[in-house]
């Protein structure tokens, strides 16, 4: 398990990670939100041990991770600022890999390069951001770490590389209990990749949580009334967080069982009434409504 407790980095005066507290459990894909200049890049370097803290605490299973040799031949960092050896190739830097990662694994690598459509000839400064960025994820999958850690990962991955990399996380994190912390600046991205998201606002977690227990917290549901009944009704037996009528039709978001919901509209007279799925950045703006937080002012 991955725990900060009050972590504190400054750059000079300016401080970027404030009593930063959190835990990441083994075996999840944690997905770190934030807009740009929050600290997502700042608490990776931490937690990759490239940064000692100026405050607080960093621990992997209980050890402070900083110059910790040992965490760290179990951790890859894609950094969004991609490093390779000057003129290299896939092979020349799966060669440094191996020399570096006690568990870096040849059969892996080879798998790898015959998913991703990429020649391990060629020299990777010839390579697109996009191809750059799949070389480092074959390296991080190839070193067979504990721990993975994306730095905006997905930044210029086409729709079915996209697709690629996600089965194969999970693939790799059903088969080896691997954690995975991805970050972006957009939750879409991380929409259908990760079980838990943590939003990072001026180097603080404001929010987190897991997401199944997000989606099923709340449902969207539409429903038609004729004659309609006034919203208060509504409000009187439900737990509503949005309404709103277009001529016969209404709209809400309600804290609750979308089954169930329709069933209580229907059972009020609606002519129907069905569950929509909400997307992960519905939830998450209703949620932080629901705990005084303005998500729109905080991510853009
Ligand atoms: N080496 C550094 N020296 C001085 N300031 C830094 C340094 N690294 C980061 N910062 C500052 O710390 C803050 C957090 O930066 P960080 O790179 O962690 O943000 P981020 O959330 O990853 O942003 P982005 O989404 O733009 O990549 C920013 O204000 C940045 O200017």
């Amino acid at each position: 398990m991955i725990k900060a407790t009050s972590l504190v980095k400054c750059f000079g005066d300016f401080t970027a990670l404030s009593a930063l507290t959190t835990e990441i459990h083994k075996g999840s894909i944690y997905g770190l939100v934030g807009s740009n200049g929050s600290g997502k890049s700042t608490f990776l370097r931490l937690i990759a041990g490239v940064y000692m803290p100026d405050g607080g605490t960093i621990e992997i299973d209980g050890q402070p991770v900083f110059e910790n040799t040992q965490i760290k031949d179990k951790t890859f960092f894609v950094a969004d600022d991609l490093y390779f050896l000057p003129q290299s190739n896939m092979n020349d830097m799966a060669k440094f890999y191996k020399s570096i990662y006690s568990t870096f694994s040849e059969e892996k690598y080879a798998k790898l390069c015959t998913i991703f459509p990429l020649d391990p000839r060629k020299k990777i400064n010839t390579f697109s951001k996009g191809m750059k960025r799949q070389a480092a994820i074959i390296m991080g999958l190839a070193s067979q770490p504990d721990l993975l850690l994306l730095d905006e990962a997905f930044d210029g991955l086409d729709p079915i590389i996209r697709g690629a990399v996600r089965k194969l996380l999970s693939d790799e994190i059903a088969s080896r209990d691997m954690t995975v912390i991805i970050t972006s600046h957009n939750l879409r991205e991380l929409e259908d990749l990760c079980d838990h998201v943590g939003l990072l606002h001026k180097g603080e977690i404001m929010f987190e949580r897991e997401i199944d227990e997000l989606k099923l917290g709340f449902c969207k549901v539409h429903a038609a009334f004729n004659p309609m009944i006034p919203l208060e009704e509504f409000k009187k037996d439900l737990s509503i967080m949005q309404i709103s009528a277009t001529g016969s039709l209404i709209n809400m978001v309600v804290r609750g069982i979308s089954s169930e919901v329709s069933e209580y509209l229907l059972e009020k007279g609606a002519l129907f009434a069905e569950g929509v799925p909400l997307t992960l950045e519905e939830v998450f703006i209703h949620e932080m409504e629901a705990v005084g937080y303005d998500y729109n002012n905080i991510i853009f």
